[in-house]
């Protein structure tokens, strides 16, 4: 049943901590939000700052699923027979709407996320960008001329590949449904978005703007759910491709599901990225680089670059400034315009973030800075989950902290002498998501980012994403693209039309 959009509602837009309720259904196709059919597994959904219940996520079963996709499927016929220049039209009235509803939307994600109202803002920044920017290659898309002996010849033609699932972790959620649906759309595809359960708030916010754009009933849709919502996505026959952002165990299984009826699959998932900090750096520019590369959605970030190496000599003086400015990040209230920092997703995340603290501990490691529950002075936000910025010294590559992903606002640090010595243990590591170097040599910097095994390597930055950028993992950190010109390779597919000018010459 249709019901009055979400952005609508007046108090919207002058929300704080603590006040937003959800109560309208989170499910969108057909071109309106859906109720759910069966309350019966509904999932409470918390804010993060407060610990209070934001709203119900109630997952959709098999046929709700299957009516999301049939859905889907009938505006894809309609939207991929359209021109990349009307495309594009739509596209960037959906992202000029984006734009004019930036706060209200960057609100909505704070209160489900926890991640400060600044950060929040720049997300939604970047889904907007990401959107125009497909929208500029949607006209550009073509196909080859090929000639051929006798006057024949061939063409390719560049073709969407039909209703594509888009499947989004919790730390990102609007940025991750536009990232998956801009080149989706773009090439002529409709996109089925099945947000986090944690995180189900923006990307209906997300579906009426398409609509309001333009784009045709069902063209971009969303299902609520957790794993079994997501299973039933990956396994419809009518589906053509995956495209998924989450953890390494969770694609493993996305992969095995779409086998069964050979989906395309992309997969972003995690991350253990080093941050190589050489002793000729410019030291303000790397302690800049390794706060970046840490501290960013309170650490819950794929990319974050948390085995950070640093050459023994200059160790003293980064850890001294890197500390201080580390104690000096204002965590609290994420809806306050001074924090930097704002809540962890959950209570048990948080729980298992400090466990992975308390081991570290246990292993020999030193805790120089933060790493404890934080309960700010604000009453309200005495049940959050937040965690003071934390910076570990005495590491080892054999512990727990450096070996595996955390996805919270934990700094290894790491001491090395030579280059060689830092590459092989960089890359030693299952994972291959970002890596970075801080040098003013500019033959080392390339060196190096040429030796690192990753999908990314920032030299002399760390975690900025700029959606021109294709981003994505080598080893267990995915495969595929998302964001630049590559990535409407894994969202089209290439046909070849042999025409023949003479006659046939059989050999029968
Ligand atoms: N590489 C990237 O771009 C990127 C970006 C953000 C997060 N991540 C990774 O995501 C992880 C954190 O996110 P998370 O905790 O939401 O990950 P997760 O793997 O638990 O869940 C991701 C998504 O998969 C769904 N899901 C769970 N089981 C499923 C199943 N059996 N079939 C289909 N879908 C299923 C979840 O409901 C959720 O929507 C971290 O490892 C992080 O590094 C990667
Ligand atoms: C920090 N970046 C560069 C925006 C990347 C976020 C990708 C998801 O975790």
């Amino acid at each position: 049943m249709a019901q009055q959009p979400l952005l609508s509602l007046p108090e919207f837009q002058s929300v704080s901590t603590g006040t937003l309720v959800v109560k309208e259904p989170l499910n969108f196709w057909g071109g309106a939000r859906v109720k759910p059919r069966d309350t019966k597994n509904s999932e409470p959904v918390y804010e993060p700052a407060t610990g209070r219940v934001l709203c119900d996520m109630i997952p959709c079963g098999e046929e709700e699923v299957d009516q999301a996709i049939k859905s889907a499927h009938s505006a894809y016929l309609k939207w991929s027979q359209l021109s990349g220049m009307e495309r594009s039209r739509i596209m960037l009235e959906a992202a000029r709407i984006i734009r004019e509803r930036r706060n209200a939307i960057a609100k909505a994600e704070v209160a489900n996320n926890g991640k400060s109202i600044t950060e929040a803002e720049v997300d939604i920044d970047v889904a907007w960008q990401c959107i125009e920017y497909y929208a500029g290659i949607a006209p550009t898309l073509s196909g080859q001329h090929i000639q051929l002996p006798g006057g024949s010849f061939a063409y390719t033609r560049r073709e969407p590949l039909g209703v594509c699932v888009g499947i989004g972790a919790w730390n990102y959620p609007f940025q991750i449904a536009a990232w998956k649906s801009a080149p989706a759309l773009a090439c002529g595809n409709a996109m089925v978005f099945k947000p986090s359960p944690m995180t189900p708030v923006t990307a209906v916010m997300l579906a009426e703007i398409y609509k309001e754009a333009g784009v045709p009933d069902g063209l971009f849709n969303v299902v609520q759910g957790g794993a079994e919502t997501g299973s039933l996505l990956c396994h419809h026959p009518m589906v053509a491709k995956v495209s998924f952002t989450g953890s390494v165990p969770t694609g493993k299984k996305v992969m095995e599901m779409a086998a069964k009826s050979v989906k395309q699959v992309t997969l972003e998932l995690g991350g253990k990225s080093p941050l190589i900090i050489f002793k000729d750096c410019e030291l303000e520019n790397a302690i800049k680089g390794a706060l970046m590369a840490n501290f960013l959605t309170q650490g819950e970030v794929c990319c974050n670059g948390t085995r950070v190496f640093v050459q023994r000599e200059i160790m003293p003086k980064f850890l001294e400034e890197v500390v201080k400015r580390t104690k000096a990040i204002s965590v609290g209230d994420p809806l306050c315009e001074g924090t930097r920092m704002g809540a962890l997703i959950s209570k048990p995340h948080m729980e298992k973030v400090l466990g992975f603290i308390k081991q570290a501990k246990e292993q020999g490691g030193k805790v120089l800075c933060g790493g404890e529950r934080f309960v700010p002075n604000d009453p309200k936000l005495k049940d959050g989950y937040f965690v003071s910025p934390c910076v570990l010294d005495n590491c080892r590559d054999d512990m727990t902290c450096v070996k595996e992903e955390i996805f919270g606002p934990v700094m290894s640090v790491l001491p090395f002498d030579t280059e060689e010595e830092v590459l092989q243990r960089a890359n030693n590591t299952t994972f291959g998501l970002a890596s970075g170097v801080f040098t003013r040599d500019i033959a080392r910097a390339h060196r190096v980012a040429a030796n690192l095994q990753a999908g990314t390597c920032y030299i002399n930055n760390y975690n900025v994403g700029p959606v021109e950028v294709p981003f994505g993992g080598y080893k267990m950190s995915g495969f595929g693209r998302e964001n630049g010109t590559v990535t409407i390779e894994y969202y089209s597919q290439l046909k070849t039309v042999v025409v023949e000018m003479g006659d046939v010459e059989s050999l029968f």
